[in-house]
């Protein structure tokens, strides 16, 4: 497996992401906010990292420069090394709405980013159905979103975001929409499927013991303007224990604590 999960060195060499002191403006007809400043972090290939914050502190901004939809007032991105200019097809962006198409079959769906770059041919929609079998939704190719439960349709979704195979995903509070149970089923399957495929991944969550259950290192974020206030590295046993019973780990409940407090400080309850 590749990635900061089994530890070697060298991947950390050319981080899969860099942001070098970046700072974000939103400017409108009637006034310039500053939405992030200096924000300066580095994602190894391979690694899960987690932004949480409270409401406001920067997270869909970070991750929206990242994916290249936003520029940077100041500082740089950089992806694999290179600076970040417009969107590309190494990252893969998933959402908190899986954003199917309801007149489109779950195929038709799961092929959509192929599409748009033209590259679905025999292989690919092979690929395609491949993925989705190992999502649990073999049978179901023929069917209409509006047929599948709210689990089913955000694993259709990672599908899709999948199917184009980037190196890099940025998931926008990708379970937040879900029932507690589908939650932590879908959390195993990504993170398994992630870390199985040596993906590189940034998740944004509100949820600060599922940040802790998938990631390898958690940024927790402040606000006004957003800005980094403390980094977590995961201790190994909780990483690399399966989500649902990383829960359960020594250490865990100490660890929790310990974020949450740098999140009561960051002013989440306000
Ligand atoms: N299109 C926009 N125009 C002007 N200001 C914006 C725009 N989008 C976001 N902002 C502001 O930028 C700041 C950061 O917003 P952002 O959505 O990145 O925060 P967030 O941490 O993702 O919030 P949440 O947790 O509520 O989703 C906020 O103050 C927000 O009001």
């Amino acid at each position: 497996m590749i990635g900061a999960r089994s530890g070697s060195p060298s991947d950390v060499m050319v981080p899969m992401v860099r942001l070098q002191q970046v700072t974000h403006v939103y400017v409108t007809d009637r006034e310039a906010s500053l939405a992030v400043e200096n924000i300066d972090f580095s994602v190894a290939t391979g690694e899960f990292v987690s932004l949480v914050g409270p409401s406001g502190c920067g997270k869909t901004t970070i991750l929206s420069m990242i994916a290249g939809l936003l520029r940077p007032a100041a500082g740089q991105v950089l992806l694999q090394g290179r600076p970040v200019s417009g969107p590309s097809p190494e990252v893969g962006y998933m959402l908190q709405q899986d954003y199917l198409f309801p007149w489109r079959t779950i195929m038709d769906n799961a092929l959509l980013g192929l599409e748009l770059g033209k590259r679905v041919n025999e292989a690919s929609r092979e690929r395609t159905r491949l993925l989705l079998e190992s999502m649990g939704l073999e049978g179901k190719e023929h069917l209409h979103p509006s047929q599948l439960s709210g689990g089913m349709r955000q694993r259709v979704a990672l599908v899709r975001t999948l199917a184009t195979n980037p190196g890099l995903l940025l998931l926008d509070e990708p379970f937040s929409a879900l029932d507690y149970q589908t939650k932590l089923q879908l959390e195993d399957l990504i993170a398994e499927t992630l870390r199985e495929r040596g993906k590189t991944a940034i998740l944004v969550t509100h949820d600060l013991a599922e940040a802790i259950a998938v990631s390898d290192r958690i940024i927790v974020l402040g606000r006004n303007p957003g800005h980094i206030r403390r980094t977590f590295d995961i201790p190994k046993s909780i990483r690399e224990a399966q989500p649902f019973y990383a829960r359960d780990q020594p250490g865990f409940n100490e660890l929790f604590h310990e974020i949450w407090g740098e999140l009561e400080a960051s002013g989440v309850k306000e």
